[in-house]
């Protein structure tokens, strides 16, 4: 009673290629597959681009061309068929392209050879179950030819007779064409096949144990192989004349035939136990009804729904194979009817049919695919549970119920049939029963008419011999005609040869007459054209002309009128302007007169007016004056300021002079220390020198005093022309100063005037003086302030200006200094080339005697230096005291706090002429040393300075 669980079985796919045709052999069709039975490989070889591809795929078992139906089935069905009898269900789909060989495989073929005279041909019965038997070999073997359905059904009774074994089975044949399921056992005649099979149309339904059953479905008990062969033979001519009858049907339409097998069986307690196996060979549609493109897809369409099974088929192995969670079972009737076969508790096979040629590459290479990802389905086979006899018989016997209900109900559809039948029929019946009395009627009268017409006949025939014998007198006569006739008839042709011809003639001549005819009435009819053509242009000229002076005439008639009117308008218009003109003169005299009027009153009530401000400004004069005198006062104090101002000044000037003074006397005094120190200090060195170095240093003490000499001359010259300049610049700031004082005191005075001035007037005129007077006095406090301001900028020019001139004489000096730099150089290079000159010849002593002399040179240069930088720090302090006095005085003077406008130029240069003179005579004094030292160098990087003990000097 318990099943048997086997986990995850692949589904079984084997690929069987058919051998070439008759057609693809004489059209040397190329062949593409290639089989590899032991390996079980399938090649296909693929033109893709020019290059050959070769595809292979692998299957469970591989049928190659040559392989025969004993082979396939021994070595794919019969353990299959062995599982069904040891209660398992199982299926075997023949899938693939429509003349592939999936019937030759499922339901295979019988040959029969039949000689005919010379001619030798061989017919095959396609699928010939009735002839199974007969042409079964002397073992009850079928013939070669014979598939797997017939070979499984001879296994399976074999079997079952070999076990000895009671048993029962049942077998069903439906097909499913356009989504509609017929039944292929049903008893109906032949000849109402497609009547019914239109009508029949049976219901899938739900069993309510998880499957589906096909309503109606007829099941046949079968108890022998031939039984089955017979049933078969029906089922497979009832789709062949329904094929006939609908258009090519059987490859689009499924067939699937179904063994049910019950085996009594006695388990170890004795108790009755059915075994129940199923075994489904399902012939597929052609896999090219499946829709792969649109064109396909529209194809079917044409053909109804047959590929939507086939289609879901397809997604019913994808959903399997990619383990999705809906598999879409449901969505067709063929997936219903094999959902165990697909992914449930069914074995499965798949035998996928397939052609060598090449033009079914593309159908091949679909069907390969498709079979290839059917291997990785997996069903989860179980052993259907053995049924106790009474649970058997309890089925059995609600299946009879099911079975009679559908009887009845069958029954009751054939009654109503065969009601409407016979109601169809009786009144088929009356008609024909009409039409025969009809007939009857019409036949009484025909006859009546047939007597009639025999009476004519016989009459009919006397007259007819009298006839004959007429004649025959009649045609001697008319042989006797006919031979004049004849001689007529030659001259009748003459004269009718002759006639013929004038009659061309005359034609031909009518003819031409006709062309002329028609030619000259061609003409006549384009004059005619053209001359009423031309009537009806000049008519419609001379209409247009008329029209257009007529609108002429009327036009110049409504100018006319227009300006007739115009010049009255005018007319009037200018009696109107002239009215208007003297009516305005009137108006404007008038007006006159008011405004004079106007005038007047004004007049007087200005001088009442006046009266009133003049009392008034009489009042108000007291206050103005005040305030006036406080402005005076303000000014007054203005001008104190302004005063005590430049006397500072004046003072800050002298001190400048005094200090200038005093300075120069510094410089002079320092400078006649200096000469008599240095003096002194050549005197004795050249004494010394004198001593020890004759000629040679006398030289070079004369040249040098001379240089000196002549420097400190040109120092002093120059100290005293900055002297000069000095005071020539302080005069000049004096002169300003006091010309800055004196025009004060003029503006001042000035001011005072002007103010008496205004306040006379301001007394005399009485008149809006408060208001006048203070805008006055303001304006002459800013004129007075501008005017400073103006005195101050010119000032700063002026100290500029002098600067300048200060700056040019120190260029001045320094064009002198270069100059006289270029000649103490010049006389330096010249002694030191003597001195080195003198050196070569001289002793040892004479050079330490230089040595000593250039040292004290050096000391002297240095203490000149000194006194230079002491002389120049002096001339920049006082330079710089001067400056920051006059900046100082300058901003005191700002009594608003303004800063006088000035650019950065008008600032006092802080460098003044001692600073660049002291900065001259510095860098002489250093350039001579570096010089002095440099030609030190020289004598001794010379051959002759290598012994010379002068490079101890530096
Ligand atoms: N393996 C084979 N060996 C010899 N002949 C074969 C083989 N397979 C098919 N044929 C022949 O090819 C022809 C077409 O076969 P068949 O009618 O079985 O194709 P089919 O796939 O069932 O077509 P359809 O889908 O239209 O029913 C038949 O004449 C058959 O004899």
């Amino acid at each position: 009673m318990s099943g048997r669980h086997e986990k995850g079985v692949n589904v079984q796919v084997l690929l069987r290629c058919r051998p070439f045709s008759d057609d693809e052999l004489r059209n040397n069709a190329p062949q593409v597959v290639t089989c590899n039975d032991y390996q079980r490989e399938v090649a296909v070889s693929q033109n893709i681009a020019g290059k050959q591809i070769d595809r292979i795929f692998t299957f469970d078992k591989v049928f190659g061309p040559t392989a025969h139906q004993k082979d396939l089935y021994e070595q794919a069905v019969i353990p299959i068929v062995n599982e069904v009898l040891e209660g398992f269900n199982c299926t075997i789909f023949a899938y693939g392209q429509t003349g592939t060989g999936k019937t030759y495989t499922m339901e295979g073929e019988c040959k029969r050879s039949k000689v005919a005279g010379l001619l030798c041909c061989t017919l095959i019965f396609a699928v010939c179950f009735c002839t199974l038997l007969l042409l079964s070999g002397p073992n009850g073997e079928l013939p070669s030819g014979a598939g797997v359905i017939p070979r499984a059904v001879k296994q399976i009774f074999d079997t079952l007779e070999h076990q000895n074994a009671e048993y029962s089975v049942k077998v069903t044949f439906l097909e499913l064409y356009n989504e509609e399921i017929t039944d292929l056992l049903a008893p109906e005649e032949i000849s109402r096949v497609v009547e019914d099979k239109q009508k029949k149309l049976l219901p899938l339904m739900e069993d309510g144990k998880g499957g589906v059953l096909v309503r109606g479905l007829e099941e046949e008990i079968v108890t022998s192989a031939s039984e089955i062969f017979s049933l078969l033979e029906r089922g497979s001519a009832k789709r062949r004349t329904a094929e006939t009858l609908l258009n090519k049907q059987s490859s689009r339409s499924h067939s699937l035939f179904s063994i049910t097998i019950h085996i009594k069986e006695a388990n170890p307690e004795g108790e009755e136990l059915i075994k129940c196996g199923k075994l489904n060979l399902v012939d597929l549609a052609g896999s090219e009804n499946i829709s792969r493109s649109g064109a396909r897809e529209g194809r079917a369409r044409e053909a109804g729904e047959i590929n939507k099974s086939l289609l879901t088929l397809g997604r019913v192995i994808n959903a399997l194979v990619e383990h999705l969670g809906h598999i879409p079972y449901r969505d067709s009737k063929l997936t219903r009817l094999l959902r165990d076969s697909l992914g449930g508790r069914t074995k499965t096979c798949i035998i996928a049919t397939v052609s060598p040629a090449v033009h079914c590459l593309e159908e091949t290479l679909s069907t390969l695919d498709y079979a290839h990802r059917a291997k990785n389905i997996k069903n989860k086979p179980e052993v259907n549970q053995k049924m106790m006899k009474t649970t058997l018989i309890k089925d059995l016997y609600g299946e009879i119920e099911r079975l009679k209900a559908d009887q009845i109900e069958q029954m009751g559809v054939k009654i109503e049939n065969q009601q409407k039948q016979f109601e169809e029929l009786q009144t088929k019946y009356d008609a024909r029963v009409r039409e025969c009395s009809d007939l009857s009627y019409k036949l009484d009268s025909t006859q009546n008419n047939l007597n009639q017409t025999n009476k004519e006949l016989a009459s009919t025939q006397e007259e007819l011999k009298k006839c004959r014998y007429a004649i025959n007198e009649r045609d001697f006569i008319i042989s006797e005609q006919k031979k004049a006739e004849n001689a007529l008839a030659h001259q009748a042709c003459v004269l009718r040869h002759d006639l013929e011809r004038s009659l061309e003639d005359n034609a031909a001549l009518f003819a031409k007459i006709a062309r002329e005819d028609k030619l000259s009435a061609g003409n006549r009819s384009v004059v005619n054209k053209f001359e009423s053509e031309l009537t009806q242009d000049v008519t419609s000229l001379c209409n247009l002309v008329a029209a257009s002076t007529s609108q002429q005439n009327e036009q110049l008639q409504c100018i006319e009128k227009f300006c007739h009117t115009f010049i009255n308008i005018n007319d009037k218009a200018i009696i109107d302007i002239k009215k208007k003109v003297a009516a305005s003169k009137v108006l404007y005299v008038s007006h006159i007169e008011a405004l004079q009027n106007v005038v007047l009153l004004h007049k007087a009530n200005s001088n009442a007016s006046l009266e009133e401000v003049l009392s008034l400004v009489s009042s108000n004069s007291c206050f103005v004056e005040k305030r006036f005198n406080i402005s005076v006062g303000h000014t007054t104090e203005i001008s104190k300021f302004v005063h005590e101002f430049f006397d500072k000044l004046m003072k800050e000037s002298k001190d400048l002079g005094t200090h200038a003074i005093q300075v120069d006397e510094i410089q002079t005094k320092s400078i006649d220390e200096f000469q008599k120190a240095y003096e002194e200090n050549s005197k004795s060195d050249a004494e010394k020198l004198i001593a020890e170095v004759t000629s040679l240093v006398t030289n070079h003490i004369c040249r040098q005093k001379e240089m000196v000499d002549a420097r400190l001359a040109s120092i002093k010259e120059t100290a005293a022309g900055s002297k000069k300049v000095l005071d020539g610049h302080v005069s000049s700031f004096e002169r300003v100063t006091s010309d800055a004082k004196r025009k004060w005191q003029d503006f001042s005075m000035q001011v005072e005037s002007d103010a008496t001035e205004n306040a006379d007037f301001a007394a005399a005129k009485h008149c809006r003086i408060d208001v006048d007077v203070t805008e006055l006095a303001q304006k002459h406090s800013k004129k007075t302030h501008n005017s400073v301001t103006e005195m101050g900028r010119k000032h700063v020019t002026a100290v500029d200006s002098i600067i300048r001139s200060a700056s040019d004489s120190n260029e001045h000096h320094d064009a002198e200094i270069v100059s006289l730099r270029a000649n103490v150089e010049g006389d330096m290079l010249k002694n030191s080339e003597d001195i080195s000159k003198h050196i070569d010849g001289t002793s040892e002593q004479e050079r330490e005697a230089v040595s000593k002399i250039l040292e004290t040179t050096k000391s002297q240069a240095k203490s000149l230096k000194s006194l230079q930088e002491d002389h120049a720090r002096q001339s920049s302090s006082i330079e710089q005291k001067a400056h920051d006095t006059f900046q100082q005085k300058y901003m005191d003077y700002e009594p608003s706090g303004n800063t006088p406008v000035r650019s950065e130029t008008d600032v006092p240069s802080k460098v003044s002429i001692e600073s660049l003179r002291a900065m001259a005579i510095e860098s002489l004094v250093e350039e001579f040393r570096e010089n002095h030292s440099f030609a030190v160098k020289e004598s001794k990087i010379s051959p002759t300075a290598q012994r010379s003990p002068l490079t101890q000097i530096n």
